[in-house]
């Protein structure tokens, strides 16, 4: 099996570090390039330093030079950064893993129109655990259609920039979706003041931002003398890693179209 060679974006970021690390480690991926935000700290140095095993892979805000050589460009940087490296990677034929949380519409358009021309996994969350989360929320929303008022709880650490988190969004997105609503309509982000009953065709969002919290989400489905709760909690961003890795391996017979984690896990139907 050829080698298959991974540019990093935000090498120097919580995600970068975890993904240098993971593509050192696994054996049939290799570091061909990283990438960091110009005047960053990490520019010009080893991207594997802070593990103390340089890899010879320096970090570069030179989209040409991060880039050079690479199968596959895996991305956990900003929208703004991700949108920059999408249009290099889509004229150059480089495949995309795209981790990025927080585009508006126009991005996520934007993704879709490169995937015709290079092969794109973009997923708000790779880990296996969410994702079986996903599938099993599809469920429990389709079996408590009725007389289940619904709420999205997460919480992650104080870094974190936008909120709900991606993972919540397509939470509340699968279960709209299985209850033949349209998440745009009937999301309701946080509550305050005078908000009168709860609207029951309605599904709320709660964010809790601090500390070093990695990523735990919970959906609530409150009914009349019962509630069932389905929750996932993170401890580590390796599993994060792990499925990035994953979606890269799964492009490799890929020459252009969008999938997600479902397409790599193999979870649709
Ligand atoms: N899909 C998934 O499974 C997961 C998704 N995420 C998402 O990944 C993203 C990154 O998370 P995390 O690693 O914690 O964030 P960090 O802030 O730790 O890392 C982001 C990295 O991107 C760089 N960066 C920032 N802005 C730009 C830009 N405009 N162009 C290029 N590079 C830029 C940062 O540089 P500098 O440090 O100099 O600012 C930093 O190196 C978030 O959107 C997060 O929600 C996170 C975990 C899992
Ligand atoms: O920023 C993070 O840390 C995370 N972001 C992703 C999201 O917005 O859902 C995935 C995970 O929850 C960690």
């Amino acid at each position: 099996m050829n080698t298959i060679k991974i540019a990093v974006a935000g090498a120097d970021g919580r995600m970068g570090r975890m993904l240098v690390e993971a593509v050192g480690e696994s054996g049939d991926l290799a570091l061909s390039g990283a990438l960091g935000l110009a005047g960053s700290a990490g520019i010009g140095q080893d991207a594997a330093a802070f593990l103390g095993k340089p890899l010879g892979v320096v970090v570069t805000a030179d989209l040409a030079e991060g880039l050079a050589g690479a199968d596959v460009l895996i991305d956990f940087t900003r929208p703004e950064g991700t949108l920059k490296h999408l249009e290099y990677c889509a004229a150059h034929g480089v495949k995309l893993v795209i981790g990025t949380t927080g585009f508006d519409d126009a991005g996520k358009a934007a993704i879709a129109a490169a995937a015709e021309k290079t092969a794109i996994v973009f997923a708000p969350n790779m880990s296996v655990g969410v994702n079986v989360t996903l599938k099993l929320l599809e469920l429990a929303a389709k079996s408590l259609a009725t007389g289940y008022d619904i709420e999205i709880i997460e919480a992650h650490h104080r870094h974190k920039v936008d909120a709900p988190s991606g993972t919540a969004l397509k939470m509340g997105e699968v279960i709209a979706d299985a209850l033949g609503r349209d998440l745009k309509e009937c999301a309701v982000y946080g509550r305050e003041g005078v908000t009168g009953e709860r609207d029951p065709s309605t599904i709320g969002f709660a964010t809790v931002r601090g500390g070093d919290i990695i990523g735990d989400h919970t959906v609530l489905f409150a009914g009349t003398g019962e509630r069932i709760e389905i929750s996932h909690k993170s401890s580590s961003r390796a599993g994060y890693a792990q499925g990035s890795l994953r979606a890269a391996r799964f492009l490799a017979d890929k020459q252009t179209g969008l999938f997600d984690m479902f397409d790599v896990l193999s979870l649709n139907g």
